[in-house]
């Protein structure tokens, strides 16, 4: 694996970008063309045969793409990257290269959404078939290893249970079976957490949440350890399906990345002050924050990250009804599925991001029907505790005269 040349804040800002092969331009140039043009003929068949390193087409490379795919590489500790169209798209991509039909991939007890999914359209068409398991410790992944698993496929923080997944475990059981780790790092981001350097082969994540940070952009990245298997995976996978980023996105992702850090810290001071309110509310049943003192998974979250990130969830008392009336409540607080943006944002997983879960699977996630998902923002923390506030006096009184 590449050790890290520089500090993590500094790499964010300048790694994967030499100014002096872009006309001294400070900040990495927009190349937002479709295709390269070939001096003669015969460059460009020395291109498409691999003896000449010009750009051809933006679907198998664009230098705007390149240097976040290089920066995103550095910052997760791989050898190479590749950007996507949208989280998802890295996703299948990946699962895309790891399986075929008759294989087994065994999954976190908890996934976003569109990935379970998609691991059911592969079982349904393709026979690639999946378990979603606790993976705490690694008796309890190894006992669901069978002879045609081929990767193990995490989330950690578990969206939106914010369940933690020992990664050194999963990557021990890994290892032993020579099987493919792969951990979507979304609510994270590589300032929170690293896989890579914890045993993972693969780290991806939806690009559209910390990473870019502003709202604008729906995109995806993928990292791995092994800068063979990340080139074939362009000239095959991404190449043929297709699932590329746009150069502009890449340049947004580009500009929102530089505040990472800084954006991170931010996000996780608010969520503490978000955390130690809702501690003490009547109206909230449970919370489900990684650094959480209370959370039996505190020990495993502090080994792996580096702090407790910007989701909180939490029940309240009631159903799918008062968890509605609440969210309809808040006013600075956006009722949107999405995280990791300046603006806070709630979300009710049981009937958005898991809606196509069925429900006895999402219960087995532990996706209540009263719990909220809530992405806290860059706002002033005061403004976001207030509005939590006079959201819950409002839910009391609307329950009182219902
Ligand atoms: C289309 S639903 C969700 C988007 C995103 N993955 C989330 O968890 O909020």
């Amino acid at each position: 694996m590449k050790e890290q040349k520089t500090n993590f804040e500094t790499a964010i800002v300048h790694a994967g970008y030499d100014s002096r092969e872009h006309h001294d331009s400070l900040t990495v140039p927009l190349y937002q063309t479709s295709t390269f043009t070939f001096g003669t003929a015969e460059e460009g068949e020395r291109r498409f045969a691999g003896d000449s390193c010009g750009n051809i087409y933006s679907r198998l490379g664009n230098p705007t793409v390149r240097v976040l795919e290089e920066r995103m590489a550095e910052l997760e500790h791989g050898e190479g990257a590749l950007a996507f169209g949208s989280g998802m798209a890295a996703v299948s991509a990946v699962l895309i290269h790891l399986t075929k039909a008759g294989d087994h991939v065994l999954c976190s007890r908890g996934v976003y959404g569109c990935t379970f999914g998609l691991l059911e359209m592969m079982e349904e068409k393709y026979n690639i078939t999946h378990d979603l398991v606790s993976m705490k410790t690694e008796e309890e992944i190894e006992k669901h290893i069978r002879p045609e698993t081929v990767c193990i496929y995490v989330e950690t923080p578990i969206n939106p249970t914010m369940e933690i997944v020992n990664l050194q475990a999963a990557a021990a059981v890994a290892e032993r079976h020579g099987l493919k780790m792969v951990v979507d790092n979304t609510f994270c981001s590589p300032y929170l957490q690293n896989p890579l350097l914890l045993g993972a082969d693969f780290v991806l994540h939806s690009a559209t949440k910390y990473l870019n940070g502003h709202g604008d952009v729906i995109a995806g990245v993928l990292i791995g350890r092994d800068k063979p298997e990340m080139e074939n995976l362009r000239m095959t996978v991404q190449k043929d399906v297709g699932g590329i980023i746009s150069p502009f996105d890449a340049w947004l992702i580009l500009r929102g990345l530089k505040t990472l850090p800084v954006r991170m810290d931010r996000h996780t001071d608010n969520a503490e002050r978000v955390l130690e309110f809702l501690k003490e509310h009547k109206a909230v049943q449970t919370i489900y924050y990684p650094l959480d003192e209370e959370n039996v998974q505190v020990e495993t979250a502090r080994q792996q990250m580096r702090r407790g990130g910007g989701l909180i969830s939490f029940e309240i008392e009631g159903g799918r009804k008062e968890a509605q009336v609440f969210m309809n409540a808040l006013s600075l607080i956006k009722i949107a599925v999405s995280l990791g943006d300046a603006e806070t944002l709630i979300q009710h997983p049981a009937t958005m991001t898991h809606a196509v879960v069925p429900e006895e699977q999402r219960s087995a996630m532990g996706i209540s029907d009263s719990l909220l998902r809530l992405s806290v923002g860059l706002e002033h923390a005061d403004d976001i505790l207030r509005d939590l506030d006079q959201a819950f006096k409002q839910l009391k009184t609307d329950l009182q005269q219902a």
